[in-house]
């Protein structure tokens, strides 16, 4: 398994280029099984969950090639077509679906286009429980017949889906998606209500209604769809990855260096922009990207200390809990980090103590008390966005850190070491298989 070797203390100076949204590509992907005609995807990334969302639609019969034609994006991203003009399986296994949960987003899209849909229960997964209760109950009232049998989702719609009021207890991201693509080819009017407003679900939203489907409210916590009989095929661009933004804004600022982060914007995190300002850093947003700059005091960086909580959309996002605890680490005094979307993201907690970081856990919350400097030191993680953490906390520690499990990163990072070598880090990924 490849290892991540990191010589920590190098303020990064330079540009990075953000890739697109993992978390937009994945449904999008998914959507292509709405029609008959190809779908083309632009600036998507180069990431394992687009390679194991691609596995399974092609199981599915959906044929993939890249569209030359279209070229690269500034940012390195591709153009694939997927043409799911004859859907040879309706079933989605468990080795696909265990492997990726974003897999589930197709249990929508088949059921809406084929009457019927077999796909994997995920699992739970390390960050908690994730059950898909929510997309289950939306598809009954939409009119499937829905099944538990051996550990598999069995959705069946003979007569097609109808259009119906969906109230969501909670604005679950995936549900939302799974039920905005399924209204999209229902019989009449559908309402989603207490939705989930991230800008993926407005990029899925604004594929869709390329392809002819009608939809108002993305964005909001309403959403209404009137159902089309089929939808046409569209070529969309995949929004930036804000994440992965994020993630490089903590970056600079772990090190106290400044770097320019280009094909994003600000607009897609106004609120991590926000609580860094209030942590000391400068962020701005400058033409076709943002501006990040660290501060430094007495040869090292200064960082404010601020209590965050996680939050839907256009809260805190979870998915920068990890990236933000680390930069905590050290900061001037002290920062209660609350986490309020998963039960157990705080993983990375004991591996940035084992680097020299003071970090509690009451609860839901962490209290972490910065400490002048944190030290390197051989560190794992069980997820993305916690090993990513790491990756962050060895940049700013003295001495070497070694990253083990990099599979995790590559889930969600495209390159992630040559970026940050482009802006002056010691960073290299030592190769062993
Ligand atoms: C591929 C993708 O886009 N992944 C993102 C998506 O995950 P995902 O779509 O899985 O996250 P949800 O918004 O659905 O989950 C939010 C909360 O709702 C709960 N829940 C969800 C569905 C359900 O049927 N029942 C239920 O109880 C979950 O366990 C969790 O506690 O949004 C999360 C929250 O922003 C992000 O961290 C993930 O990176
Ligand atoms: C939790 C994440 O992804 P997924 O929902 O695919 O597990 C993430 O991207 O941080």
């Amino acid at each position: 398994m490849d290892k991540i070797r990191i010589r920590g203390g190098v303020a990064l100076h330079g540009v990075i280029p953000i890739g697109g949204s993992k978390n937009a590509a994945l449904p999008l992907m998914a959507a292509s099984l709405l029609s008959a005609e190809p779908l083309v995807l632009c600036n998507l990334p180069h990431l394992a969950d687009v390679t194991s969302m691609a596995n399974l639609l092609n199981q599915h019969g959906v044929e993939m090639s890249l569209a030359e034609d279209l070229g690269r994006g500034a940012n390195g991203g591709h153009c694939l077509r997927l043409d799911a003009s004859r859907i040879t399986s309706t079933e989605a296994p468990y080795d696909l679906v265990r492997k990726m949960r974003a897999s589930v987003l197709v249990l929508g899209p088949l059921l809406a286009r084929c009457g019927e849909a077999r796909v994997s229960l995920p699992g739970g997964c390390a960050i908690g429980a994730r059950p898909v209760d929510l997309h289950i109950k939306g598809l009954q009232q939409l009119g499937a017949e829905i099944e538990i049998e051996q550990g598999y989702i069995h959705a069946t719609a003979p007569r097609g889906l109808k259009g119906a009021e969906v109230v969501l207890p909670i604005p679950s991201v995936g549900a939302t998606e799974n039920l905005l693509m399924a209204a999209s080819l229902a019989e009449g009017e559908t309402v989603l209500v207490n939705v989930a407003r991230e800008p993926e679900i407005v990029d899925l939203a604004q594929c869709l209604v390329a392809m002819g489907a009608e939809v108002a409210g993305a964005g909001t916590d309403r959403i209404t769809i009137k159902g089309r009989e089929r939808l046409n095929g569209a070529t969309h661009r995949v929004i930036a990855d804000r994440i992965e933004t994020g993630t490089y804004m903590m970056a600079a600022a772990i090190t106290g260096g400044e770097v320019l982060l280009t094909g994003t914007s600000l607009k897609l995190l106004a609120a991590v922009g926000q609580v860094l300002g209030a942590a000391g850093i400068e962020v701005s947003e400058v033409e076709n990207g943002i501006r990040v700059k660290g501060a430094n005091g007495d040869g090292r960086p200064v960082i404010q200390g601020v209590d965050v909580m996680t939050e839907p959309f256009p809260g805190f996002p979870t998915d920068l809990q990890a990236q933000m605890m680390a930069l905590m680490c050290i900061a001037d005094g002290a920062a209660m980090i609350t986490e309020t979307i998963f039960e157990n993201r705080f993983m990375h907690v004991p591996e940035l103590c084992r680097m020299g970081a003071n970090i509690n856990i009451h609860g839901a919350s962490a209290m972490v008390r910065g400490v002048k400097r944190l030290t390197g030191a051989p560190v794992m993680a069980t997820d993305l966005r916690a090993s990513v953490s790491l990756v962050l906390a060895g940049l700013a520690a003295e001495g070497e850190t070694i990253v083990n499990r990099v599979y995790h990163l590559d889930r969600g990072y495209e390159r992630l070491e040559s970026k940050l070598a482009a802006c002056g880090a010691q960073i290299e990924r030592i190769r062993t298989s």
